[in-house]
């Protein structure tokens, strides 16, 4: 693995990182609490994104080289899998992150591979054109007994599959756009990340909220995001108290909406290392 690929797999725990750090997250685990989490908290958190250095690294390299993704990327997917679970004691911390954050990964290799400026557009066009046929199938393949697969039978919604399939479209029409808006409009990196966390929860459908409560509770999620961006997002006064009051609704009706906060690191890593001017 070369030193690039090293260098975006730290970019990439760095990402993860700032994410759990953010904090107010409603319902999420940060530093503060473990929100609507009693199987985690901050420091297993951290430890398991820590775990993934060595397989991002290995995303990065089989990005590079554009190999397939049943053949490549899936197995060190699985293995990542298994090295978070080991880490964890069995507890699904990062399942979706290694999902979303490591064909991010993979993409950003590609792209820095390619004689192309590194910019969102670009990365976006790398997992379109290299994976998109392989990210189709994967989607539309049935009989897993995932949260996900159960919560597709159960209400019609797509999760994470469907969204690598269409190319992240939270991430690269919602979250990128509202990260760069946010900074622009001067906030620091903790406010601009709760902002896209929240235009991100208003417009994903994330399955670990509609399994635990449904296509009520996705609605629920939704409305609260829409509604706190509307009076302002964090530009408003107050608002680290509103979402403060959020994260506590969000705790006492057992939300959180962890994909979104998968695709919060994935904004952060993208817009990191593909910003553009
Ligand atoms: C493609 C897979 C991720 C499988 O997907 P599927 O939807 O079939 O399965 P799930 O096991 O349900 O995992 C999906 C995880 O993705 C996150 N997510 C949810 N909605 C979205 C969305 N709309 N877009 C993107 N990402 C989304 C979410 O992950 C986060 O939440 C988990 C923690 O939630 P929590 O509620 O605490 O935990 P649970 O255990 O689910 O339930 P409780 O019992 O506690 O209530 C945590 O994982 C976060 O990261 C979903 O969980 C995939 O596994 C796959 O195909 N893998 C192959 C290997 C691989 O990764 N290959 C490619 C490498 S590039
Ligand atoms: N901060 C967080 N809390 C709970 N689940 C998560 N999945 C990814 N980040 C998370």
């Amino acid at each position: 693995m070369s030193p690039e690929d090293q260098a975006l797999a730290r970019a990439a725990v760095a990402a993860m990182r700032d994410e759990l750090q953010a904090y107010p997250k409603p319902g999420l685990v940060s530093p503060i609490d473990s929100g609507s989490h009693d199987d985690m908290d901050f420091g297993l958190m951290c430890r398991s994104a820590d775990s993934l250095r060595e397989p991002f690294a290995a995303l990065a390299a089989a990005g590079r080289a554009a190999r397939r993704f049943e053949d490549a990327l899936i197995p060190i997917g699985i293995e990542a899998e298994r090295g978070m679970l080991a880490v964890t004691g069995g507890v699904n911390t990062h399942r979706g992150a290694i999902f979303s954050v490591g064909l991010m990964v993979a993409a950003l290799a590609r792209a820095q591979a390619l004689p192309v400026g590194l910019t969102p557009t670009a990365v976006r066009d790398v997992l379109k054109d290299t994976w998109g046929a392989s990210l189709e199938a994967h989607a539309a393949r049935d009989g897993a007994t995932s949260h996900g697969a159960e919560v597709r039978r159960r209400t019609g919604r797509d999760g994470a599959r469907r969204e690598a399939a269409l190319a992240f479209p939270s991430v690269f029409e919602t979250g990128v756009p509202a990260y760069r808006a946010a900074r622009q409009a001067g906030l620091d990196d903790n406010a601009a990340s709760i902002e896209t966390l929240f235009a991100l929860m208003a417009a994903v459908d994330d399955t670990t909220v509609l399994y635990r409560g449904g296509l009520e509770a996705g609605g629920f999620v939704r409305r609260s995001a829409a509604g706190f961006l509307a009076d302002g997002g964090c530009r408003q006064d107050g608002w680290f108290e509103k979402a403060q009051r959020l994260h506590r609704a969000f705790v006492e009706r057992n939300l959180s909406a962890g994909g979104c906060a998968d695709l919060l690191a994935c904004t952060l890593l993208v817009s990191r290392c593909a910003g553009e001017p």
